[in-house]
């Protein structure tokens, strides 16, 4: 018995509506607790970081001082024709959904690959505008794709003060960051400090580069304000709706309807991840190609499709009865799956603003720079593959990983560019374990699955899979390349799984192209 909860044009179609989950939230007063970002909603433990990470609930209207002021910045920076988005997670993810949503260019960089840094690098350099988002001003893949950019304008004959105006930073007021780009010369423009990463698509971090790369960031304010309201009443609220079932979800299979919104999921993949992965407890967010695509639909998946205009539930062609279905407005989605997301949190009593164990890998890779790679054994060594894991043979470890497991994490420190052929292992895995399976392109699924992963329930297994480069490139001022960087984030991200003992398999790619061939056709033969 199917149920739709509309607001502002954002409709949420739930096939079993969570009745119980919903009337109790209502009774708790959760809908009008958020609406007056009341820190007190989700106890105790929570309300200190509660109490500075509620600001995402109106945030939207203090973004609209952005608008004459990006108008006006974009005017002054005509010139500078190709704008690059350097940030990780919450700092990169909303404004990647919006101006593919929207037709705009925009070149991402969260990934500490060398050669896909330096092809970003060598792209229109002299009409590039660097757009440095980091919220904390000291997320090391950000701080050093900052370094590689200021050394290339400085390598292409720009004196310092040429060179700053090519950046423009959005950080938190008196962040590291902060500093660094007053001595840059660079633009900066401050962000709402009381919003965290992943609840922030509706500040400057999601509002910047998409207005920098021509997007009408008022549009998107605009369709927020008008859903707004709904996120505090205890009738008709989509978001309330759609937090309810999800919170009784253990995996989120998400998939673009095809009805106007591309990549939606990559984004909330990480709100929902990072926000209620922890204590053992949580959803995890399987973010699939099509509605149609392998998933193991274990009876505690659903299915999740969303869209721009398609009426909810209904899926043209696919034979997909969706569990939940989110259709509306690129702005309203935003607000609506913070506030679901803030519901569910409440819902599964655990603190949906808190990223405990984000730092774990964090300081091992610090740790791994400081001291050296860790030395392994290979267990095998099949033609252009090392693997690190039990299994003897490359098809024997990958079927040995899965076996009994709750799902798959794929990790690829690739560049998702030049070997993207790699993001198809996904679908086979799914169809050969029969497990929910995640491809997270890394190091950007630290920031988002690689919470969940360990702090969320322990019943996954993680396939790791690196690639040596064809070419370093140095991190300027650092005694470690973007390669060694790299390896490193892998190598402190192996420690954190296997001091949780959870199956891992570690897969060295010699040669990645052979590698990645050789691979998939290891799922194929089966
Ligand atoms: O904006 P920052 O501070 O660089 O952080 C980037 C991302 O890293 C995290 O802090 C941890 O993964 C995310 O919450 C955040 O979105």
């Amino acid at each position: 018995m199917s149920e739709v909860w509309s607001a502002a044009g954002l409709t949420v179609q739930v096939a079993e509506p969570a009745q119980e989950v919903y009337e109790s939230l209502v009774a708790q007063d959760a809908p009008a607790k958020l609406a007056a970002k009341d820190p007190t909603l989700w106890g105790p433990d929570a309300q200190p970081e509660a109490a500075v990470r509620l600001g995402w609930v109106d945030t939207f209207e203090r973004s609209r001082a952005l608008i004459p002021q990006l108008a006006e910045l974009r005017d002054e920076l005509a010139d500078l024709d190709h704008v690059v988005l350097a940030g990780m997670g919450g700092s990169s993810l909303a404004p990647e959904v919006i101006t593919r949503t929207l037709g705009k260019a925009l070149t991402v960089l969260d990934t500490t690959d060398p050669g896909q840094v330096r092809a970003a690098l060598g792209d229109r350099l002299e009409r590039t505008v660097v757009v440095v988002a980091s919220k904390s001003g000291s997320t090391i893949e950000t701080d050093s794709h900052r370094r590689a950019y200021w050394q290339a304008f400085l390598d292409a004959g720009l004196t310092p003060a040429e060179a700053g105006r090519h950046f423009v930073v959005v950080t938190d007021p008196g962040s590291p960051l902060s500093a660094v780009a007053q001595e840059m010369g660079a633009f900066v423009i401050l962000a709402d400090p009381d919003v965290g990463g992943r609840y922030s698509a509706l500040t400057a971090f999601g509002l910047v580069p998409s207005a920098l790369a021509g997007v009408d960031i008022a549009e998107l304010i605009d369709q927020a304000a008008e859903f707004a309201p709904s996120i505090g009443q205890a009738e008709e609220n989509p978001a309330l709706a759609l937090g309810a079932a999800l919170s009784r979800a253990h995996y989120a299979a998400l998939a673009d309807d095809g009805s106007g919104l591309t990549g939606l999921g990559d984004w909330a993949e990480q709100l929902i991840a990072e926000s209620t992965g922890k204590e053992s407890k949580g959803l995890l967010p399987v973010v699939i190609e099509t509605p149609t695509s392998p998933i193991a639909k274990t009876d505690h998946t659903a299915i999740v499709t969303m869209g721009g205009s398609l009426y909810a539930k209904t899926i043209p062609g696919s034979g997909v009865q969706p569990d939940i279905s989110v259709n509306g407005p690129l702005g309203a989605q935003f607000l609506c799956w913070e506030a679901a997301t803030a519901f569910a949190g409440k819902a599964l009593s655990i603190n949906p603003f808190d990223q405990p164990n984000v730092t774990e890998s964090k300081e091992n890779t610090a740790r791994i720079l400081e001291s050296g790679l860790p030395s392994a054994e290979p267990d095998f060594v099949d033609g252009a593959v090392i693997g690190y894991g039990v299994g003897g043979s490359l098809e024997a470890a990958i079927r040995l990983l899965f076996t009994d497991q709750g799902y798959v994490a794929i990790m690829a420190y690739l560049d998702r560019f030049a070997d993207a052929e790699i993001a198809t292992l996904r679908e086979l895995v799914a169809t050969e374990s029969g497990l929910p399976t995640t491809f997270g392109w890394a190091p950007r699924f630290l920031h988002s699955t690689g919470q969940f992963h360990k702090g969320g329930p322990q019943v996954g297994a993680f396939l790791q899979i690196t690639g040596t480069p064809a070419e370093d490139l140095a991190v300027p001022g650092k005694p470690y390349t973007f390669g060694q960087l790299q390896a490193a984030q892998a190598a402190g991200d192996r420690l954190a799984l296997a001091s949780r003992q959870r199956p891992l398999l570690h897969l060295h790619l010699t040669d990645r192209n052979a590698g990645i061939k050789q691979l998939l056709g290891a799922l194929k033969s089966s």
